[in-house]
């Protein structure tokens, strides 16, 4: 397995459980949605993917590596977007990357094609020398997944990449990061609680309450439905029970 894997995930804040007993597998090349949602275990399930929070239940295995036993070598496999911004907005589109590209050994040519090619991906070419508080939301989250590709990572992992974005930054930022996965081979898995940037062919994976419910094809699960009544279906008479 060369993708992702996820196998008997737990975690708790205390006495509350954030996660209970969560598998997945993502194939190599595949888009994985994980839906949920707010409160469902997306962020925290991220935490622990990107080694920010360590559980000795379970085990996530990174493009073959084990995240606990391997950290270096699977680390060194993820590119990640997180829910806060974390761009330095006083510098420009191309100094933010330099200095990425620096944190992962990468210098000189090597750096100047890489982030000219992950700026060619996202369609931001022309916005290299722009500082990046002038941008607008959807060019900065592009700026941030265009560096998280520099390091040519094989798995994405973006925790709620559209939050706070008009309705066309979304569908940009959605496509080209669905287009990542068909044309680049890329495993991404997307944190969402937006039924709309999900297609039919994605991988399909519903989280609530700690809980993996559903793990499938998207066209396939929601059935005749439209995906959001079948998201509703799946967690809303399950949400009375919450309090
Ligand atoms: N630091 C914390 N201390 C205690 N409980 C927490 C903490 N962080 C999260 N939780 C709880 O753990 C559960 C999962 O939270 P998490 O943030 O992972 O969900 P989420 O799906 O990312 O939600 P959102 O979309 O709102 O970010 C929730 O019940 C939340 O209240």
């Amino acid at each position: 397995m060369t993708g992702l894997s996820v196998r008997n995930l737990d975690y708790s804040y205390g006495s509350r459980k954030a996660l209970d007993a969560v598998s997945f597998d993502v194939a190599p090349g595949r888009f994985a949605a994980l839906l949920g949602p707010n409160g469902a275990g997306k962020s925290t399930l991220f935490s622990l993917l990107t080694r920010l929070f360590t559980t000795r239940s379970g085990q996530i295995s990174v493009a073959g590596h084990d995240l606990s036993k391997n950290p270096r070598a699977a680390l060194a496999r993820i590119g990640v977007v997180f829910q806060q911004p974390t761009l330095d907005l006083d510098l420009s589109v191309m100094r933010n990357l330099t200095y990425f590209a620096a944190l992962h050994g990468l210098s000189g040519r090597t750096a100047q094609t890489r982030i000219a090619a992950a700026l060619e991906r996202l369609d931001l070419s022309d916005r290299a020398h722009e500082r990046a508080r002038d941008l607008n939301g959807g060019h900065r989250r592009r700026t941030e997944i265009a560096r998280a590709l520099i390091h040519a990572p094989s798995v994405l992992l973006l925790d709620e990449p559209t939050v706070g974005l008009d309705a066309a930054s979304r569908k940009a930022i959605t496509d080209h990061v669905h287009a990542l996965s068909r044309e680049r081979g890329l495993t991404v898995l997307w944190a969402t609680h937006l039924t709309d940037e999900i297609e039919d062919d994605d991988q399909l994976l519903i989280l609530h309450r700690g809980r993996l419910l559903q793990d499938g094809t998207a066209g396939t699960l929601r059935g005749a439905l439209p995906l959001r009544e079948h998201f509703l279906s799946q967690t809303s008479d399950r949400i009375g029970e919450r309090a």
